[in-house]
């Protein structure tokens, strides 16, 4: 067993499921959620956790109130949303309650952590695999992929290799020097499929079935490409496909794009399931961050910008997702080549 005592913070869909998958093999795992009914259910009966298809009950160390928890833990593993960020470890960096934080939400919210906790505290990770929360105590891994992780500045470090053993326990763990190329690779696939399944109301593979959906993607992802390289990061690979690829275009982009859709072609973008709730998504850490480092670096970003304008006003409650919004992106796409 590899040592570490864990701290979840956020039981969702990630963090549920990252908890039950590491309880009893990595140490201490404890799981602070904000939703009391939840938490409750992870305690008893247990969490019910379809993995890939195979029910299993797991019963977890849950808390709804981050006053029950006693610390120090070596980890924090921040996987709420962009939204709940500051709510969430408020509370705990107060208490000292965690040793490192490590911050595994989608977006460019990295450096809001770290103000946050103290950036010597950080620790970034990228989760590529999917999982769907159903609703109290019950939730769903869909499909299998790697965490990445690293350290802000590049290199490993003894608590690098700790976390990494301990996600390892349950999980596939990369360990990279390139974190940040690493964290825009990962905005790119949100900014791109997310973004376009925020707006269209389709799985990631309905999105690109279409010449107009396809269109958009390569569009989208090439501007997000673009500014990541403006930025002068080394952009990686997603799921084993480098993000080059795409941004190549032409059926070069194309036979890339199905590739990636072969691993999460079934997603339904968190962003979709949050405007069906009517909740605010992380629109402005995804859309939003590309057109922001668009803006700084002086690489026009018109179809981010047009997807963080519609998703921005579906949550104000003006419209809802449609397909006919890929054939505007698609228009978009082609005036703007
Ligand atoms: N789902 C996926 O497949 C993937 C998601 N991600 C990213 O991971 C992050 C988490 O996503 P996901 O797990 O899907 O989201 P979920 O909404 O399923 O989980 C987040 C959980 O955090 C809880 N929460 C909210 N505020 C607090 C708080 N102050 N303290 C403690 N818990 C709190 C939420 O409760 P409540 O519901 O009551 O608000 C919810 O249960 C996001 O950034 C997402 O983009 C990354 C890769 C894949
Ligand atoms: C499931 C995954 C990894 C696919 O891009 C994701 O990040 C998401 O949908 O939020």
């Amino acid at each position: 067993m590899a040592e570490a005592e864990i701290l979840v913070v956020g039981g969702g869909a990630i963090g549920g499921t990252t908890a039950a998958l590491l309880a009893g093999r990595a140490g201490r795992v404890a799981v602070l959620e904000a939703n009391a009914e939840h938490a409750a259910r992870m305690r008893d009966p247990g969490l019910l956790l379809d993995d890939l298809g195979t029910e299993r009950r797991v019963r977890l160390e849950a808390h709804a109130d981050p006053g029950e928890l006693d610390g120090p833990f070596d980890f924090a593993l921040v996987t709420v949303k962009a939204p709940h960020l500051e709510a969430a470890l408020a509370p705990l960096v107060e208490r000292r309650l965690a040793r490192a934080y490590v911050s595994l939400g989608n977006g460019l919210v990295q450096e809001r952590v770290a103000r946050l906790v103290g950036e010597e505290n950080l620790v970034i990770g990228t989760v590529e695999w999917g999982a769907t929360n159903l609703g109290p105590g019950r939730l769903a891994r869909t499909t299998r992929a790697p965490f990445v992780i690293g350290e802000p500045d590049g290199r490993v470090r003894e608590r690098t290799e700790r976390l990494a053993a301990a996600l390892g326990t349950a999980f596939e763990v990369r360990l990279t020097n390139n974190i940040r190329g690493q964290v825009w690779t990962k905005l790119l696939v949100n900014s791109t499929f997310s973004g376009l399944g925020a707006v269209s109301g389709l799985l990631y593979r309905e999105v690109v079935a279409s010449p107009a959906g396809m269109a958009a993607a390569l569009a989208l992802w090439r501007e997000g490409w673009e500014v990541g390289r403006a930025q002068g990061l080394r952009l990686e690979r997603f799921v084993g496909v480098p993000a080059g690829e795409i941004a190549a275009g032409g059926r070069r982009g194309e036979e890339a794009v199905r590739e990636v859709m072969r691993h999460v072609g079934a997603t339904k973008a968190s962003m979709l399931q949050d405007l069906e709730r009517g909740l605010k998504t992380e629109v402005d850490v995804i859309n939003g961050a590309v057109v922001e480092k668009g803006r700084e670096h002086g690489v026009p970003t018109p179809l981010n910008e047009r997807v963080l304008e519609l998703v921005r006003k579906m949550e104000r409650g003006g419209g809802s997702p449609s397909p006919g919004a890929l054939d505007e992106l698609a228009d978009l796409a082609g005036r703007t080549l």
